[in-house]
């Protein structure tokens, strides 16, 4: 199970971006999607959240259509965490990580304990517990990004959906989500997609990759299959040298242009 795309069509107006793209995506499994700017990696996240129409083909998600989702029952499923998170209004933190438990309130019910148990969790596995009575309109870029990260765990979804979730964040904490990601992937049986701009921070977590060009699979499959120099070649334009790394035991590439 997870999600299956069947000759999937898609188009921004006249400008065609999938022109019947099909692949699938495991549930339980980390998967990368990889490509350059404009190959499509956001819009195909917004396709499988459910943010966007395709004009042809089907979307499932665990053998169910997308559209047969209403979209309390998708929120409950799936957790997005976008490129770009911005509000005007000035919540706290605190409010914001909430906001993730919403789906699961009954209509006019107030959140519960359990709720606050997981806010506080996720708040505390994404290292906002420190500033959750900040307005989120006054957070660096960065602690935004991990405010938006611990709603979309608030909201204890069975997939995250990831949209270079960590390109605002220092090292640490990049390492720290990323760990935290993979962690439930094998325990919990998270199923996780994200898009990543850093290939060896895709190499290192993820189990699958989807390399796109231009709205279309490259390649897609197991990373010792498909993190090869040629792929990267073949998507990026770049020459380089892939190896396997004795001390985080996996593929890494360095950059010879
Ligand atoms: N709302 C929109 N209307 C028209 N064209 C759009 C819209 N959003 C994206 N596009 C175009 O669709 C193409 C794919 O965009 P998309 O954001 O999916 O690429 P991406 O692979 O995520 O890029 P990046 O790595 O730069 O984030 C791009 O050429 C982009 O200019």
């Amino acid at each position: 199970m997870g999600y299956a795309l069947k000759d999937v069509y898609f188009s921004y107006e006249t400008r065609a971006i999938f022109s019947g793209i099909s692949l699938e995506m495991q549930s339980g499994c980390f998967h990368g999607i990889l490509g350059p700017n404009g190959s499509g990696k956001t819009t195909l996240l917004d396709l499988i959240a459910g943010h966007l129409k395709p004009e042809n083909g089907d979307i499932l998600l665990d053998g169910r259509c997308l559209d047969d989702f209403n979209a309390n029952e998708l929120a409950k499923k799936c957790a997005l965490v976008p490129q770009d998170f911005r509000v005007n209004f000035p919540f706290s933190v605190d409010q914001v990580v909430m906001m993730g438990r919403y789906p699961h309130l009954g209509r006019f019910s107030a959140p519960g304990e359990k709720d606050r148990e997981l806010v506080d969790q996720a708040m505390a596995a994404t290292g906002v517990l420190d500033f959750s009575r900040r307005h989120v309109t006054a957070l660096s870029g960065g602690e935004r990004q991990r405010v938006v990260f611990a709603r979309a765990l608030a909201q204890n979804p069975s997939c995250l959906i990831l949209d270079e979730a960590t390109s605002n964040l220092d090292i640490r904490h990049t390492l720290a989500l990323m760990t935290l990601a993979a962690d439930r992937v094998k325990n919990k049986g998270l199923t996780v997609i994200s898009v990543m701009q850093d290939l060896n921070l895709a190499a290192r977590f993820c189990q699958s990759l989807l390399f796109l060009k231009k709205g279309r699979a490259v390649a897609h499959g197991p990373v010792d299959q498909v993190f090869t120099e040629s792929v990267i070649k073949e998507v990026f334009d770049v020459s380089s040298r892939v190896y396997f790394d004795e001390a985080i035991h996996c593929k890494q590439v360095v950059f010879l242009n």
